[in-house]
Order: structure tokens, then C-alpha cells, then sequence
């Protein structure tokens, strides 16, 4: 097992699971797998910096708060640093460094020149004004300046921040270098170099990816029957774009559970209606309640959890009755998980896969910034395509010729190219 060496200042995950664990457990089987040096494993399991910075903010009533705000960047073995940034109350720098690593595997397998990077601070955004979210964003990546930048560490959003914080981030970190620099961030509004497609961009991926997987078991989009946990950018456009091509969503949730209908929900009248209600489904008159525990063991044929890690674990593995799960969130499910359920035969597409389109368009639109030249959707959405769909070839071709199932395949791709990187470089002897 590797072993790191995270500061002992954390604060401990809240879940009896540590996500760095489980993001070391799977570096070191796909170490094995590859029979990578201990060495060359020992660096790859360490993040190369680590940063937590004192967000002081002075809140609407007046009240001085502080907050933690981390940055944890794993590898730029292949470019620049890159990976979202996360509001949610259960961040902790464990869980950013877990993430971290996962960027730095999913960039390499899609093939584009990035490490691999996340940020993150523990504050539940519905708890806060537009103002205070404001403040509080601009302050962390001031704290943050010298360690981010376009060629540097370029965040973008993930659970609890959209193109809203990256538009405050970009004008932050310009104001502070003294001119204009779009490519510091991604996945911003395009009236300032965003991209179009991206805010759908990580749930059409979700979709290209089971598409595919489910094409190869001579099954179709049409007819297929999903459930969703989470209904935020990732599994709100899943979702939408799932239900346009045929599918039948059966069941939706957000974090206070969700809507079943076994004849499938009504995607855009549930979006409406989530839209008018701070998020909410709840009470959504045309389907009935499902715990977010109940619609991850629905029998359907493709499960998508789009919300938090470690969803799926030893303790209702052997009750989840889909015959495919996508991992549209970033670990959803657990290594030993990951066992019970390839034993029984369910598929699992690795977030490393399932989840890599919003990264993706994130290059899209680092490559357009960079030659002041912007895209129509069409063209966005159709290089995404291609690169999701390689990307897939590539994880299949692995699994068959070596025998291991996709999430092994996938981290031996990713994993190796990495490793041949920093051997290439110099910087393993
Ligand atoms: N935004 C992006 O471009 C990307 C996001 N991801 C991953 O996708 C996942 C979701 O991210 P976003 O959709 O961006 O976040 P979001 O903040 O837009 O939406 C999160 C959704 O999850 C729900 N949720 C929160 N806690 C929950 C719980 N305990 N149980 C069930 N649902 C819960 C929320 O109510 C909301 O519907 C995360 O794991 C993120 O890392 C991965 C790749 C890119
Ligand atoms: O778009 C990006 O740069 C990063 C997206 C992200 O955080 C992720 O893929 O988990």
C-alpha cells in the first residue's frame, strides 16, 4: 500500500471513509497491475503542493468569519495544473487531495496536457448571500495568486460554484496582475471567454459515455431506463440530454431525496419546477418520494451518481440492482465496492471516463482563449465528442487485453502515461 504524507493540521473527513485512501487504493492496483517501480508509486501518491489559506470575510450582518480554503496540486508532470473548486460542507483537504490525484489520471487519460489539480472550502453556498459568496471567492484566490495562472494552475467549477465564481476569480486575479487574463480559470460566462457548451459539457459526456457502453451491449439510448442521484450542473444536464435522446429517467434526487416515476419523469417540467424552487424537487406533483438510499438500488439499467464520493459502498454494493453504473460524480463508488459489484456482474464507467467531457470543454476553451479565436457550440461539442470517444476505445482495447475491468483499465492508461511522463522528463531515476 502507498503511503502518504498529507500535513497531520487536517481536519478529519466527517466519512468513515477517507477519500485519499480510496484514491491510494486505486493508484496502487493499478501500480500493480503496470508492476511500476515502489518508488515511481511513492511520488505518484504524494501531491506536489499542498495550500490552505485563512479566508477572513466580513458577512452581511456584520459578523467576521474565517474560512478555510484549500488548493492541493497533485502533478504538472503533463502541463499546467488543473481541476475544479468545491463549495460543499463536507470539504476537506483529504478529500481535495483525493480529487487532486483523480484530475491528474483523467487528463492523461483523455489525452489532454494538463496535471491534475482541486480546490475546495467546507461552506454550504445556501447558506450565504450572492455578496458574501462573492467576497469569499475573491479573497481565496487572492490568497491563492501566486500559485494559480494560465500556464500554472487553471481552476474551473465543480459542486457549489459555476461560471458566476469563475467570473469573479478571473476579475480577482486580473485586478491583482494589472490586465485582462481570461485563461486563468475555465468554465466561465462566455461574454468574458468562456466557451459555449460547457456548462452542459460534463453531463453530455455522461451521456456520449453510456451511449457507447450501452451501443456495445447492442442496447440504445431509446427506452433505457436511468436513475440520477444529484440534479446540479452534472446531473441536470445528464439528465436533460439523456431524456432528449429517449431514455426514460425513472428517478431523480437532489441532497433531501427525490422523485420516482416508473414511466419516467418529465425532465424539463422537474428542471422548471427545481428552478423555481431554490433547487428543490421535493413536492414535484408528477412522480412520487424516493431517499436518496432507495433510488441507488432501483433496478434500471444504467445508475448515474452525479452528487458526492463514496455513494456506492461494501454496505448496499450487493442491493444495487442496475446493470451499469456511470459515475458521473468523482468516486462514487468505493474500491471494495467496486469488487462486489464487477463479482456480480454490473458494469461500472469510471468517473476518470464518465465525468471527463466538463475537463474537456475546460480545454476547449483554454486552447480558444489562447488563440483568440471562439468556436461555434456545434464545433465545441463535436471535438469534445470525438476526444470522449477515443478516450472510451482506448479504455475497452485495455480491458481486453489485459483482462482487468474498465476502472483498472482506465487507471492503467492514465496511471502509465504519467509515469512514462516523469520517467521521460528525467525526473524519476
Ligand atoms: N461541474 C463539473 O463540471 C464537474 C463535476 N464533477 C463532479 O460531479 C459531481 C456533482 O457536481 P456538480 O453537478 O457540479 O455539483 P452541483 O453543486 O451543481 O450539484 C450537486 C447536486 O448534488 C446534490 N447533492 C448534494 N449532496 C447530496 C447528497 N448527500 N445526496 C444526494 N445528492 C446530493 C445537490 O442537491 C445537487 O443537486 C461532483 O462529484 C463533482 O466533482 C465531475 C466533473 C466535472
Ligand atoms: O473543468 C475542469 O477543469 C475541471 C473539472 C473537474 O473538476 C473535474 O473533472 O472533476
Amino acid at each position: 500500500m502507498v503511503t502518504t504524507s498529507i500535513p497531520v493540521w487536517e481536519t478529519h473527513s466527517p466519512a468513515h471513509i477517507c477519500p485519499f485512501d480510496q484514491a491510494c487504493s486505486y493508484l496502487d492496483w493499478a501500480g500493480k497491475e503496470l508492476k511500476l517501480d515502489a518508488g515511481l508509486l511513492e511520488i505518484l501518491s504524494h501531491p506536489r503542493k499542498v495550500v490552505t489559506v485563512s479566508i477572513p470575510v466580513k458577512l452581511d450582518r456584520g459578523e467576521i468569519r474565517v474560512f478555510a480554503g484549500h488548493r492541493v496540486q497533485h502533478s504538472d508532470v503533463l502541463g499546467p495544473y488543473k481541476g475544479g473548486i468545491r463549495y460543499h460542507p463536507a470539504v476537506t483537504l483529504r478529500e481535495v487531495s483525493a480529487l487532486a490525484m483523480l484530475m491528474t489520471w483523467k487528463c492523461a487519460l483523455l489525452g489532454i496536457p494538463y496535471g491534475g489539480a482541486k480546490g475546495g472550502i467546507p461552506i454550504d453556498p445556501k447558506q450565504f448571500s450572492i455578496g458574501e459568496l462573492e467576497r469569499i471567492s475573491r479573497r481565496y484566490i487572492s490568497e491563492l495568486i501566486k500559485d494559480i495562472g494560465p500556464s500554472v494552475d487553471i481552476p474551473a467549477p465543480d459542486m457549489g460554484t459555476s461560471a458566476r465564481e469563475m467570473a469573479w476569480m478571473m476579475d480577482t486575479y486580473s485586478v491583482n496582475v494589472g490586465h485582462a487574463v481570461p485563461g486563468v480559470v475555465t468554465g466561465k460566462p462566455i461574454s468574458i471567454g468562456g466557451s459555449r457548451g460547457r456548462e452542459m459539457a460534463t453531463g453530455r459526456g455522461v451521456m456520449i459515455i453510456v451511449r457507447e457502453a450501452l451501443a456495445d451491449r447492442g442496447q440504445s439510448l431509446a427506452g433505457a431506463k436511468i436513475a440520477i442521484q444529484g440534479f446540479g450542473n452534472v446531473g441536470g444536464a445528464a439528465a436533460q440530454l439523456l431524456h432528449q435522446a429517449g431514455a426514460k429517467i425513472i428517478a431523480v434526487s437532489t441532497g433531501n431525496g427525490g422523485v420516482f416515476s416508473e414511466h419516467g419523469l418529465d425532465i424539463p417540467a422537474l428542471k422548471a419546477y427545481a428552478a423555481e424552487n431554490r433547487r428543490s424537487i421535493l413536492g414535484f406533483p408528477h412522480g412520487t418520494f424516493i431517499s436518496n438510499a432507495d433510488l441507488l438500488t432501483l433496478p434500471c439499467d444504467v445508475l448515474i451518481p452525479a452528487a458526492l464520493e463514496n455513494q456506492i459502498t461494501e454496505d448496499n454494493a450487493s442491493q444495487i440492482q442496475a446493470k451499469m453504473i456511470a459515475e458521473a460524480a468523482n468516486g462514487p463508488v468505493t474500491l471494495e465496492a467496486n469488487h462486489t459489484l464487477e463479482g456480480r456482474g454490473v458494469i461500472v464507467l469510471p468517473d476518470i471516463l464518465a465525468n471527463a467531457g466538463g475537463v474537456v470543454v475546460s480545454y476547449l476553451e483554454w486552447v480558444q482563449g489562447l488563440s483568440y479565436l471562439f468556436w461555434d457550440e456545434e464545433r465545441v461539442n463535436r471535438e469534445m465528442e470525438h476526444l470522449m470517444v477515443q478516450a472510451y476505445r482506448q479504455v475497452m482495447q485495455q480491458s481486453k487485453a489485459r483482462q482487468v475491468n474498465l476502472r483498472l483499465a482506465a487507471y492503467t492508461l492514465g496511471v502509465g502515461r504519467v509515469a512514462q511522463a516523469l520517467t521521460d522528463r528525467g525526473l524519476y531515476p
